[in-house]
């Protein structure tokens, strides 16, 4: 449990909830470097390729989520997530345009599927992370996702850096961090929604805080696993 003391009344719930972006994997030794324009080709290649397990994974975490959910409306919203990740046909979806930013990095879709990259660091970080929504109340779950609070600032600090550092990348390739920039906030304000609607208690807004810190660890713990794989 964390010892983090939260002021009473929602304002000082959300405060809490926001302070977690301190420990944030923004602030990762290797999204430092990514973002300073440090890394290698193949540091790059091998964070798209490892990464490529978390996106795979985030549908079947919501999918979780929903399969606990008890409440109409909030499956209703909750379910484009997996949409905007799976796509409606073939050749769409968050998945897909990973792929094809790994085919930009000069990986082939073959190998990034086949996990032949995976580092197990990568693949523990991730599967704890859908066993957390899979065994957790769903609320506490729901409140796990709230890292995408402070997504979006590093998404448009990677498409900066993308583009001036790594230019050997085509720019159309990072349409899925394009996408990301108006889903996760979307995503969150309704994440948030129902975390204060449900979270009334001084207790079950300290389960909340916990769930956003264990996901801060979940991302913290991948990319640890990606730098100590590709070292400089
Ligand atoms: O590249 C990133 O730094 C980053 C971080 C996060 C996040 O903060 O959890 C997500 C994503 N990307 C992302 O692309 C994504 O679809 C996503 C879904 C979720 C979630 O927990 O439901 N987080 C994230």
């Amino acid at each position: 449990m964390t010892t983090t003391t939260i002021r009473t009344g929602a304002d000082g719930f959300v405060e809490t909830l926001r302070a977690q972006s301190r420990r944030y994997h923004d602030q990762h030794p290797f999204h430092v470097r990514m973002n300073a324009g440090r890394l290698s080709r193949r540091q790059i290649r091998g964070w798209v390729a490892n990464r490529f397990y978390y996106q795979e994974n985030i549908p079947r975490k919501d999918a979780a989520i929903l399969s606990n959910c008890p409440d109409l409306e909030v499956r209703r919203r909750w379910i484009r997530r997996i949409l905007d990740h799976d796509g409606t046909a073939t050749g769409e979806g968050g998945i897909e345009a990973w792929l094809r930013l790994g085919e930009a990095a000069g990986l082939t879709r073959e190998e990034i599927r086949d996990h032949r990259h995976l580092v197990p660091g990568v693949r523990f970080a991730v599967d704890s992370y859908v066993n957390f929504a899979r065994t957790r109340p769903w609320v506490e779950a729901v409140a796990s996702s709230l890292t995408e609070l402070f997504a979006p600032d590093l998404m448009a600090a990677r498409l900066a850096a993308f583009e001036r550092w790594y230019p050997w990348i085509a720019p159309e390739a990072l349409a899925y961090f394009r996408a990301r920039l108006e889903q996760a906030p979307r995503d969150c304000e309704h994440a948030l929604e129902v975390v204060t609607a449900h979270c009334l208690s001084a207790e079950s807004q300290a389960r909340a805080v916990d769930a956003l810190s264990f996901k801060c660890d979940v991302l913290w713990g991948l990319m640890d696993a990606i730098d100590q794989a590709y070292p400089e």
